[in-house]
């Protein structure tokens, strides 16, 4: 079984793809986290984001078994992952990762922004989950004090926002929910109940 999720920067993705692979015993890719490391990769070597073949010669050395999001999770990688998501040949290759992943058996959850439309378009189960870009920077914000990081409520809201708009606007692979998609908004949802959610949208899906 494979199941995409898509949706904007702090929706819950990530934490309800974790929990799905767990439920189901897949495996869990978050695909953020190979952009990020692209860019950190990047900015570690003082380049700039555009520079497309660099990014796809790091890119085609990446292994999806060591990525740290703990390293990678910082919201300046954050920022620098949205601008070399823009560039269409380093895509090309990461969806090729990406897709390999989904494929080896027993299957996968996958989580990013084109997941539904191009990575696995033949999903068995998309979700395109949601919350207001309020109730997202203040998750973000309490998830960033909670780890000892510096975190402004107005910054984060106005980064999300920027990031979103970059990410829904790119030419190549915009976010956008696949026209199959369901729709989860957890804006009013704790953790457990966007679980309990999206297990009965995948339960009556397949
Ligand atoms: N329904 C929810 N209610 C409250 N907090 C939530 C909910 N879902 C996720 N969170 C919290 O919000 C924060 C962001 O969640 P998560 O990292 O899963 O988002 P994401 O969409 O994967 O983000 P990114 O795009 O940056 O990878 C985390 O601290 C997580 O614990
Ligand atoms: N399938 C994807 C996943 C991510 N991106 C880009 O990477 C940035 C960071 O992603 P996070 O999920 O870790 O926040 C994101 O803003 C996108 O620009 C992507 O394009 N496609």
């Amino acid at each position: 079984m494979i199941i995409a999720i898509d949706g904007p920067a702090a929706s819950g993705k990530g934490t309800l793809a974790r929990r799905l692979a767990d439920h189901y015993e897949l495996r869990h890719l978050d695909t953020g986290l190979t952009y990020r490391a692209v860019a950190a990769a990047l900015l570690a070597k003082g380049l700039p984001l555009g520079d497309e073949d660099v990014a796809l010669e790091i890119a085609r050395h990446l292994d999806l078994a060591h990525l740290d999001k703990g390293v990678l999770s910082s919201h300046e990688i954050g920022e620098a992952a949205s601008r070399v998501a823009v560039l269409g040949g380093l895509r090309e290759e990461l969806v090729h990762l990406q897709k390999r992943f989904a494929e080896t058996p027993p299957g996968a959850v996958l989580d990013g922004r084109d997941i539904g439309t191009v990575v696995c378009p033949d999903a068995d189960v998309k979700l395109f989950v949601t919350a207001s870009a309020e109730a997202r920077a203040r998750r973000r914000t309490d998830e960033l004090l909670s780890k000892g990081q510096d975190a402004n409520y107005t910054s984060v809201l106005d980064d999300l926002r920027r990031r979103d708009e970059r990410d829904s606007k790119r030419t190549v692979a915009p976010m956008r929910p696949a026209e199959d998609a369901h729709l989860l908004d957890t804006t009013e949802m704790d953790i457990e109940s966007a679980f309990k959610a999206a297990v009965d949208i995948v339960s009556r899906a397949t």
